[in-house]
């Protein structure tokens, strides 16, 4: 059974077509990117995947069942998200931040679990400190260690490495990396494409809402892929890790 089953989904937001006929999933073990340019569609994805966007067509499963039959409690339990905003009102210590993730727990056991994902993410030190007082990318760590506290089957990330450094960028990628091979699905949307070819099982290509791949890496970013829906060229590398892309400039 796959976690998320979107099934010729096509949906709206205001008097915009956003997505159309798409069709997408993600089983246990895997971690799936879905790239595209920007406004191609992948924040609507994960969005409507958690039900935040009605479908106008199709139908979107989590778990199985009809997400829009689900009520907020049971779409917690199934997928946790991780927003591309990382806007937080509150000054909070990152610890209690993070055991938000987790509000089904106790007290001391959401804690507990709290002050491991935020080690997990290299943010053991941040703990007691309030997340009003951060840099962009520590508070970044804190808000991916409160997705990862949930420790829900499917974890939707949207940009998770925007603004992080190079080594945190790497931090990340594992710990999604990570977190699929514990048997969970991971559906994280990149705009590093080489980041996505480097860590995920598949990637999926959407432009102007639509899916025009969804393949291994190597074969989702084919040359015509790369030019028509991205604008760039990209040569894939022999490497000891296996093929590695590398992005170069296009000119016609
Ligand atoms: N609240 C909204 N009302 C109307 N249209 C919206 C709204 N939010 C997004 N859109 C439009 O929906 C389309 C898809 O946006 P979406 O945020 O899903 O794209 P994206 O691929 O995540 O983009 P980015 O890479 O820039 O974050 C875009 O054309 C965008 O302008």
């Amino acid at each position: 059974m796959s976690l998320l089953a979107l099934n010729g989904v096509s949906a709206r937001l205001g008097p915009r077509p956003v997505l159309t006929d798409v069709d997408l999933t993600v089983r246990a073990g895997e971690l799936v990117a879905l790239c595209g340019p920007n406004g191609a569609g992948k924040t609507s994805v994960l969005r409507l995947a958690l039900g935040l966007i009605p479908t106008m067509a199709g139908e979107a499963r989590l778990g199985g069942d009809l997400v829009g039959e689900l009520g907020p409690q049971a779409r917690a339990l199934r997928a946790a998200y991780l927003p591309q905003e990382r806007h937080i009102a509150w000054n909070m210590p990152a610890i209690e931040i993070a055991a938000l993730g987790a509000p089904f727990l106790a007290g001391p056991e959401s804690l507990a679990r709290a002050r491991a994902a935020l080690d997990q993410v290299h943010a053991g030190d941040l703990a007691d400190r309030g997340v009003a007082d951060m840099s962009g990318g520590e508070r970044a760590r804190v808000l991916l260690a409160r997705a990862l506290v949930a420790d829900a089957p499917l974890l939707l990330a949207d940009e998770p490495v925007a603004g992080l450094d190079p080594a945190a960028q790497l931090l990340v990628m594992g710990r999604l990396r990570s977190y699929a091979n514990r048997g969970r699905g991971v559906l994280v949307s990149l705009h590093d494409l080489t980041l996505a070819a480097r860590h995920a099982d598949r990637i999926i290509v959407l432009d102007r809402g639509r899916v025009v791949a969804d393949a291994v890496p190597s074969e989702a970013l084919s040359d015509r892929v790369l030019r028509s829906v991205f604008g760039i060229a990209g040569q894939w590398l022999k490497s000891e890790g296996g093929p590695t892309l590398s992005i170069l400039p296009y000119c016609e």
